[in-house]
Protein backbone atom coordinates (compact mmCIF):
# COMPACT_ATOMS: atom_id res chain seq x y z
CA UNK A 1 0.00 0.00 0.00
CA UNK A 2 1.18 3.37 -0.89
CA UNK A 3 0.37 6.33 1.86
CA UNK A 4 -1.72 8.07 -0.29
CA UNK A 5 -1.65 11.76 0.30
CA UNK A 6 -0.09 14.90 -0.36
CA UNK A 7 3.67 16.51 1.03
CA UNK A 8 3.97 16.71 4.69
CA UNK A 9 3.16 19.88 5.78
CA UNK A 10 4.89 19.46 9.03
CA UNK A 11 8.17 17.91 8.35
CA UNK A 12 10.29 18.77 4.68
CA UNK A 13 11.49 16.00 2.84
CA UNK A 14 14.92 15.22 4.10
CA UNK A 15 17.69 16.81 2.35
CA UNK A 16 20.41 17.54 4.53
CA UNK A 17 23.22 15.55 3.96
CA UNK A 18 24.88 13.44 6.61
CA UNK A 19 27.42 14.90 8.53
CA UNK A 20 31.49 13.96 8.34
CA UNK A 21 32.32 11.17 9.91
CA UNK A 22 28.96 9.67 10.07
CA UNK A 23 28.55 9.67 6.16
CA UNK A 24 26.84 6.82 4.69
CA UNK A 25 27.64 5.74 1.03
CA UNK A 26 23.98 6.36 -0.27
CA UNK A 27 21.73 9.73 -0.57
CA UNK A 28 19.81 10.22 2.67
CA UNK A 29 15.94 10.86 2.19
CA UNK A 30 15.04 7.64 0.12
CA UNK A 31 12.38 6.09 0.51
CA UNK A 32 11.66 2.87 2.43
CA UNK A 33 9.59 0.36 1.08
CA UNK A 34 8.32 -3.40 1.82
CA UNK A 35 6.95 -5.20 -0.97
CA UNK A 36 5.00 -8.63 -0.18
CA UNK A 37 6.54 -9.47 2.89
CA UNK A 38 6.03 -12.59 4.82
CA UNK A 39 8.02 -14.42 7.91
CA UNK A 40 6.63 -17.91 9.87
CA UNK A 41 8.12 -19.26 12.67
CA UNK A 42 7.25 -22.38 12.66
CA UNK A 43 3.60 -22.89 12.11
CA UNK A 44 2.59 -19.32 12.61
CA UNK A 45 2.40 -16.36 10.33
CA UNK A 46 3.83 -13.52 11.79
CA UNK A 47 3.31 -10.69 8.83
CA UNK A 48 1.43 -11.79 5.77
CA UNK A 49 2.72 -10.32 3.18
CA UNK A 50 3.23 -6.74 3.41
CA UNK A 51 2.97 -3.94 1.43
CA UNK A 52 4.15 -0.57 2.49
CA UNK A 53 5.48 2.23 0.96
CA UNK A 54 6.69 5.19 3.26
CA UNK A 55 8.10 8.04 1.32
CA UNK A 56 11.00 10.34 3.32
CA UNK A 57 8.97 12.77 4.49
CA UNK A 58 6.58 10.92 6.79
CA UNK A 59 6.51 10.16 10.45
CA UNK A 60 5.14 6.87 10.57
CA UNK A 61 2.90 5.25 13.56
CA UNK A 62 2.61 1.40 13.47
CA UNK A 63 -0.76 0.66 15.36
CA UNK A 64 -2.87 -2.63 15.77
CA UNK A 65 -3.67 -5.69 18.23
CA UNK A 66 -1.13 -7.33 20.64
CA UNK A 67 0.59 -9.73 18.22
CA UNK A 68 -0.17 -8.18 14.94
CA UNK A 69 3.23 -8.25 14.22
CA UNK A 70 4.43 -4.73 14.54
CA UNK A 71 7.71 -5.84 16.71
CA UNK A 72 8.61 -8.64 13.47
CA UNK A 73 8.33 -5.98 11.33
CA UNK A 74 10.50 -3.41 13.15
CA UNK A 75 13.43 -5.97 13.96
CA UNK A 76 12.96 -6.81 9.58
CA UNK A 77 14.22 -3.06 9.14
CA UNK A 78 17.57 -3.65 11.26
CA UNK A 79 17.98 -7.63 9.73
CA UNK A 80 17.53 -9.03 13.12
CA UNK A 81 15.89 -11.22 11.22
CA UNK A 82 14.94 -11.49 7.66
CA UNK A 83 11.79 -11.92 5.67
CA UNK A 84 10.53 -15.63 3.95
CA UNK A 85 9.60 -13.47 0.81
CA UNK A 86 9.24 -10.55 -0.08
CA UNK A 87 11.54 -7.70 0.18
CA UNK A 88 12.68 -4.27 2.01
CA UNK A 89 13.94 -1.88 -0.32
CA UNK A 90 15.55 1.89 0.88
CA UNK A 91 15.24 3.66 -2.59
CA UNK A 92 15.93 0.74 -5.20
CA UNK A 93 18.52 -0.44 -2.44
CA UNK A 94 17.53 -4.25 -0.98
CA UNK A 95 17.91 -4.35 2.93
CA UNK A 96 20.61 -7.22 2.69
CA UNK A 97 22.71 -5.70 -0.09
CA UNK A 98 23.96 -2.63 2.78
CA UNK A 99 26.42 -3.96 5.05
CA UNK A 100 24.24 -4.77 8.20
CA UNK A 101 26.95 -1.78 10.34
CA UNK A 102 25.85 0.78 8.18
CA UNK A 103 22.35 -0.39 7.96
CA UNK A 104 21.99 0.05 11.81
CA UNK A 105 23.93 2.83 11.81
CA UNK A 106 21.16 4.70 9.01
CA UNK A 107 17.84 2.55 10.93
CA UNK A 108 18.06 3.00 14.73
CA UNK A 109 15.56 0.48 15.91
CA UNK A 110 15.07 0.76 20.07
CA UNK A 111 13.24 -2.76 21.13
CA UNK A 112 10.71 -2.18 24.07
CA UNK A 113 12.92 -3.44 26.87
CA UNK A 114 16.14 -2.93 25.51
CA UNK A 115 18.96 -4.55 27.47
CA UNK A 116 21.73 -2.02 27.97
CA UNK A 117 25.61 -2.94 27.45
CA UNK A 118 27.22 -4.52 31.18
CA UNK A 119 28.53 -1.37 32.34
CA UNK A 120 28.60 2.26 33.08
CA UNK A 121 25.67 4.18 31.13
CA UNK A 122 28.65 6.21 29.87
CA UNK A 123 30.17 2.80 28.29
CA UNK A 124 26.46 2.76 27.09
CA UNK A 125 26.28 5.74 25.05
CA UNK A 126 30.11 5.23 23.95
CA UNK A 127 29.75 1.95 22.40
CA UNK A 128 27.86 3.15 18.92
CA UNK A 129 30.79 5.59 18.27
CA UNK A 130 33.76 3.07 19.08
CA UNK A 131 31.73 0.71 17.25
CA UNK A 132 31.52 2.86 14.04
CA UNK A 133 35.38 4.07 14.75
CA UNK A 134 34.20 7.81 15.39
CA UNK A 135 35.60 9.97 17.66
CA UNK A 136 34.51 9.57 21.30
CA UNK A 137 32.15 12.43 22.36
CA UNK A 138 33.29 14.40 25.36
CA UNK A 139 31.19 13.42 29.16
CA UNK A 140 29.77 17.12 28.56
CA UNK A 141 28.14 15.92 25.57
CA UNK A 142 26.87 12.84 27.02
CA UNK A 143 25.43 14.26 29.74
CA UNK A 144 23.60 16.30 27.93
CA UNK A 145 22.22 13.47 25.85
CA UNK A 146 21.03 12.04 29.28
CA UNK A 147 19.22 15.43 30.34
CA UNK A 148 17.47 15.42 26.50
CA UNK A 149 15.67 11.99 27.60
CA UNK A 150 14.66 12.97 31.12
CA UNK A 151 17.61 11.43 32.27
CA UNK A 152 20.11 12.80 35.34
CA UNK A 153 23.07 13.98 33.71
CA UNK A 154 25.25 13.23 36.40
CA UNK A 155 24.69 9.37 36.30
CA UNK A 156 27.39 8.73 33.58
CA UNK A 157 29.39 6.34 36.01
CA UNK A 158 26.30 4.66 37.01
CA UNK A 159 25.78 0.88 36.50
CA UNK A 160 23.46 0.86 33.37
CA UNK A 161 22.02 -2.22 34.49
CA UNK A 162 20.35 -0.72 37.53
CA UNK A 163 18.57 1.17 35.67
CA UNK A 164 13.76 1.04 35.38
CA UNK A 165 12.67 -0.24 32.33
CA UNK A 166 11.75 3.23 31.40
CA UNK A 167 14.60 4.59 32.20
CA UNK A 168 16.59 1.89 30.19
CA UNK A 169 14.57 2.88 27.20
CA UNK A 170 15.20 6.25 27.32
CA UNK A 171 19.28 5.82 27.76
CA UNK A 172 18.54 3.68 24.57
CA UNK A 173 17.11 5.98 22.66
CA UNK A 174 20.05 8.46 23.58
CA UNK A 175 22.54 5.91 22.69
CA UNK A 176 20.71 5.09 18.97
CA UNK A 177 21.09 8.78 18.34
CA UNK A 178 24.84 8.35 19.29
CA UNK A 179 25.15 8.13 15.54
CA UNK A 180 23.15 10.23 13.89
CA UNK A 181 20.39 7.93 12.52
CA UNK A 182 18.54 8.87 9.33
CA UNK A 183 15.64 6.45 10.71
CA UNK A 184 14.70 5.88 14.74
CA UNK A 185 12.22 3.29 15.18
CA UNK A 186 11.15 2.76 18.42
CA UNK A 187 8.55 0.15 19.67
CA UNK A 188 6.31 1.21 21.94
CA UNK A 189 8.56 4.19 23.65
CA UNK A 190 6.16 4.81 26.49
CA UNK A 191 5.23 1.48 27.78
CA UNK A 192 4.85 1.53 31.36
CA UNK A 193 5.50 5.03 31.79
CA UNK A 194 3.52 7.15 33.73
CA UNK A 195 1.00 9.71 31.72
CA UNK A 196 3.03 12.92 32.81
CA UNK A 197 6.47 11.30 31.96
CA UNK A 198 5.34 9.39 28.55
CA UNK A 199 4.13 13.22 27.27
CA UNK A 200 7.98 14.43 28.45
CA UNK A 201 9.04 11.59 26.38
CA UNK A 202 7.13 12.13 23.45
CA UNK A 203 7.87 15.70 23.28
CA UNK A 204 11.36 14.96 24.09
CA UNK A 205 11.57 12.82 20.81
CA UNK A 206 9.24 15.08 18.64
CA UNK A 207 12.13 18.34 19.39
CA UNK A 208 15.02 15.93 18.33
CA UNK A 209 12.84 14.95 14.95
CA UNK A 210 12.12 18.29 14.22
CA UNK A 211 15.87 19.24 14.97
CA UNK A 212 17.81 16.55 12.98
CA UNK A 213 14.93 15.90 10.17
CA UNK A 214 14.69 12.40 11.66
CA UNK A 215 12.49 9.97 9.93
CA UNK A 216 10.41 8.10 12.45
CA UNK A 217 8.56 4.94 12.53
CA UNK A 218 7.09 4.24 15.83
CA UNK A 219 4.93 1.20 17.41
CA UNK A 220 2.35 2.49 20.00
CA UNK A 221 -0.74 1.61 21.94
CA UNK A 222 -1.24 5.59 23.20
CA UNK A 223 -3.91 6.74 21.06
CA UNK A 224 -3.63 10.25 22.93
CA UNK A 225 0.48 10.68 22.20
CA UNK A 226 -0.04 8.72 18.87
CA UNK A 227 -0.98 12.40 17.12
CA UNK A 228 2.25 14.10 18.19
CA UNK A 229 4.31 10.57 17.45
CA UNK A 230 3.57 10.06 13.45
CA UNK A 231 1.71 11.86 11.05
CA UNK A 232 0.64 8.78 8.86
CA UNK A 233 -0.30 5.70 10.48
CA UNK A 234 -0.55 1.88 9.54
CA UNK A 235 -2.84 -0.59 11.65
CA UNK A 236 -1.40 -4.25 10.94
CA UNK A 237 -3.56 -7.04 12.02
CA UNK A 238 -2.41 -10.44 11.76
CA UNK A 239 0.38 -9.55 9.82
CA UNK A 240 -1.39 -7.80 7.70
CA UNK A 241 -1.99 -3.40 6.57
CA UNK A 242 -5.61 -3.52 7.50
CA UNK A 243 -5.63 0.97 7.55
CA UNK A 244 -3.34 3.14 6.96
CA UNK A 245 -3.72 7.33 6.09
CA UNK A 246 -3.14 10.25 8.17
CA UNK A 247 -3.27 9.47 12.17
CA UNK A 248 -6.09 11.33 13.04
CA UNK A 249 -8.87 9.66 10.58
CA UNK A 250 -6.93 6.21 11.03
CA UNK A 251 -7.85 6.67 14.72
CA UNK A 252 -11.22 7.63 14.27
CA UNK A 253 -12.05 5.22 12.54
CA UNK A 254 -10.20 2.43 14.46
CA UNK A 255 -11.74 0.41 17.59
CA UNK A 256 -9.78 1.77 20.79
CA UNK A 257 -10.49 -1.56 22.24
CA UNK A 258 -9.11 -3.69 19.72
CA UNK A 259 -5.93 -2.33 20.66
CA UNK A 260 -5.70 1.55 21.71
CA UNK A 261 -4.91 2.48 25.57
CA UNK A 262 -7.18 3.60 27.83
CA UNK A 263 -7.18 7.38 27.03
CA UNK A 264 -10.25 8.63 24.39
CA UNK A 265 -9.68 10.85 21.32
CA UNK A 266 -12.39 12.75 22.13
CA UNK A 267 -11.37 16.21 24.07
CA UNK A 268 -7.79 15.37 24.27
CA UNK A 269 -5.28 17.80 23.60
CA UNK A 270 -4.99 19.91 20.42
CA UNK A 271 -2.38 18.95 18.08
CA UNK A 272 0.50 20.89 18.21
N1 LIG B 1 10.41 -16.42 17.17
C1 LIG B 1 9.09 -16.60 17.19
N2 LIG B 1 8.54 -17.84 17.16
C2 LIG B 1 7.21 -18.04 17.17
N3 LIG B 1 6.32 -17.02 17.22
C3 LIG B 1 6.80 -15.77 17.25
C4 LIG B 1 8.20 -15.49 17.24
N4 LIG B 1 8.36 -14.15 17.28
C5 LIG B 1 7.12 -13.61 17.31
N5 LIG B 1 6.19 -14.59 17.30
C6 LIG B 1 4.73 -14.42 17.32
O1 LIG B 1 4.43 -13.51 16.28
C7 LIG B 1 3.34 -12.70 16.63
C8 LIG B 1 3.71 -11.25 16.40
O2 LIG B 1 4.64 -10.85 17.40
P1 LIG B 1 5.08 -9.33 17.54
O3 LIG B 1 5.95 -9.25 18.75
O4 LIG B 1 5.66 -8.88 16.26
O5 LIG B 1 3.68 -8.64 17.79
P2 LIG B 1 3.34 -7.13 18.20
O6 LIG B 1 2.33 -6.65 17.22
O7 LIG B 1 4.59 -6.34 18.33
O8 LIG B 1 2.66 -7.32 19.61
P3 LIG B 1 2.65 -6.38 20.94
O9 LIG B 1 1.77 -5.19 20.63
O10 LIG B 1 2.05 -7.28 21.98
O11 LIG B 1 4.08 -6.01 21.26
C9 LIG B 1 3.01 -13.05 18.06
O12 LIG B 1 1.91 -13.93 18.05
C10 LIG B 1 4.25 -13.72 18.57
O13 LIG B 1 3.95 -14.65 19.58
Amino acid sequence: MTIPYPAADRISPVTRPLLSPSRLPWPRGLPLRLEGVRLSRGATTILNGVDLDIPADRRLLLLGPSGAGKSTLLRLLNRLDDPDSGRILLGDLPLPSLPVRLLRRAIAVVPQDPLPLPGSIRDNLLAPSEFAGLKPPPDAELALALDEFGLNPSWLDRDASALSGGERRRLAIAVSLQTSPEILALDEPTAALDPASSRRLVEAIDRRVRADALRTIVVTHDRRLAPILGDVAVVLDAGRVVDLGPTLDVLRRADPLAWGSDAPLDGQEPLP
